[in-house]
């Protein structure tokens, strides 16, 4: 049987991967809540589709077949007890703000059909769309009372993160911002209940219920055997021990987990906004982690009881000791220049999606980055992103690819 998940690298021919086209959860961010949400601004959704639906048809017209979240979520509400079932687990999770709303939500939820039911929970639900509930709290009675019981999802399109392929498996990931968190439920219930998905029997290397957290932006396939993780704002060292030990324990063929300690701060919230793989030797860096020898902290678990682990301080010399490569190039986002090198990293400049070795998408904003990334014969095919970087993600974090082709 096909395998519903197969990823062995960062580069390989890509041939499936799974999206979200931003929605109403966009429009629900106010500026009282966009912090919270993780925004930095209020994207405008007509254009913010319209650029997701070009990123989108760029692949399809690479032959990459393009899976929607939402459409996976309708495809498992065959039966009404599978729906209840995802109903209950969101509701549990939902930080909901007024005694008793729950059970009125969910009955409000229940008579939807399948597609609003998915779009109203990614978009949120208003205190206001339900029938007025008797008010009991002080909190309820006032008038600036929270607009919202069930919370919108606006980072949903950085499919990315809430879970990553290794492998033949994956790593559903508990994920360390409140906002984010019920994300993964989403991939948790597509890989159980989805028909491509379910009869696969996916190994989880990751469960979303672990205490400590990771997130997919941290998680780079370097090759079949070696896994590189981001220790970052989103990402622990324990959790980078403990999908370690799944791994090795498991049935995957990764050997090596390279953990990459990067500084805990927005701008560089994962690995992949700072260090990306676009060939079989080379990558994208940015100056703020790593310099252009590749001097950074680093450490690599092997298997062990206890796990073997070992201190390296250069990029450059683990990339070619762990890859078994020559020579490997660094190619600084932004160049040399300090002010392009921060505003192109700030947009997503080093956040290269490979769709085959020496072929990436890249936002068209990041000019200085793709100039450079051709001067070094790479492929840049370029997609806009007046809108969809609001969120400040680029193609890697708005995609979880399912399927890639081995390297040769
Ligand atoms: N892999 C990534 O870097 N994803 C970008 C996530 C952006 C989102 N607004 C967040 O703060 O989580």
């Amino acid at each position: 049987m096909k395998q519903p998940i197969q990823i062995n690298s960062e580069i390989g021919k890509l041939t499936s991967v799974l999206l979200h086209r931003p929605g109403k959860e966009i429009e629900n961010l106010t500026p009282d809540s966009m912090e919270q949400l993780l925004f930095d601004d209020i994207p405008y959704l007509p254009a913010m589709q319209k650029e997701h639906d070009f990123f989108a048809d760029a692949l399809r017209q690479r032959d990459i077949e393009v899976l929607y979240i939402d459409q996976l979520m309708i495809d498992t509400f065959e039966t009404e007890e599978v729906k209840r079932l995802f109903v209950d687990r969101m509701l549990q999770e939902s930080r909901l703000t007024a005694n008793g709303s729950s059970e009125a939500l969910k009955n409000y939820l229940l008579e939807m059909d399948s597609k609003q039911l998915i779009d109203s929970m990614i978009a949120g639900v208003l205190k206001e769309d339900l029938k007025e509930q008797k008010k009991q709290h002080l909190y309820e009675m006032m008038s600036r009372h929270y607009p919202f019981y069930l919370d919108p999802m606006p980072n949903l399109y950085f499919t990315r993160d809430p879970a990553a392929g290794i492998g033949s498996g994956i790593s559903i990931n508990p994920m360390s911002q409140h906002a984010r968190q019920r994300e993964s439920l989403f991939v948790e219930h597509i890989i159980h209940h989805h028909p491509r998905f379910a009869s696969a029997d996916t190994p989880v290397w990751m469960d979303r219920n672990f205490d400590f957290p990771i997130e997919g932006g941290d998680e780079l396939v370097l090759s079949e055997s070696v896994l590189a993780i981001g220790v970052s704002e989103r990402t622990s060292a324990r959790a980078v021990e403990h999908i370690a030990k799944n791994l090795f324990n498991g049935n995957s063929k990764v050997e090596k987990v390279v953990a990459v300690e990067i500084p805990k701060k927005r701008a560089s919230m994962h690995l992949d906004t700072v260090f990306t793989m676009v060939d079989y030797d080379q990558f994208t860096t940015h100056a703020q982690v790593v310099d252009k020898d590749g001097h950074m902290n680093i450490f690599i678990l092997e298997r062990g009881d206890p796990l073997r682990i070992s201190k390296r301080t250069n990029l450059k010399e683990t990339l070619k000791e762990v890859l078994k490569l020559s020579e490997v190039n660094l190619i600084p986002c932004g160049g040399e220049d300090k002010i392009a090198s921060a505003r192109e990293q700030w947009n997503d400049g080093s956040n290269t999606l490979a769709i085959a070795p020496g072929s990436v998408v890249t936002y068209e904003r990041n000019y200085v980055s793709n100039d450079l990334l051709r001067e070094n014969g790479i492929e840049v095919i370029e997609v806009q992103s007046s809108e969809l970087v609001r969120g400040r993600g680029g193609p890697r974090c708005m995609s979880m690819p399912l399927t890639r082709e081995p390297l040769k």
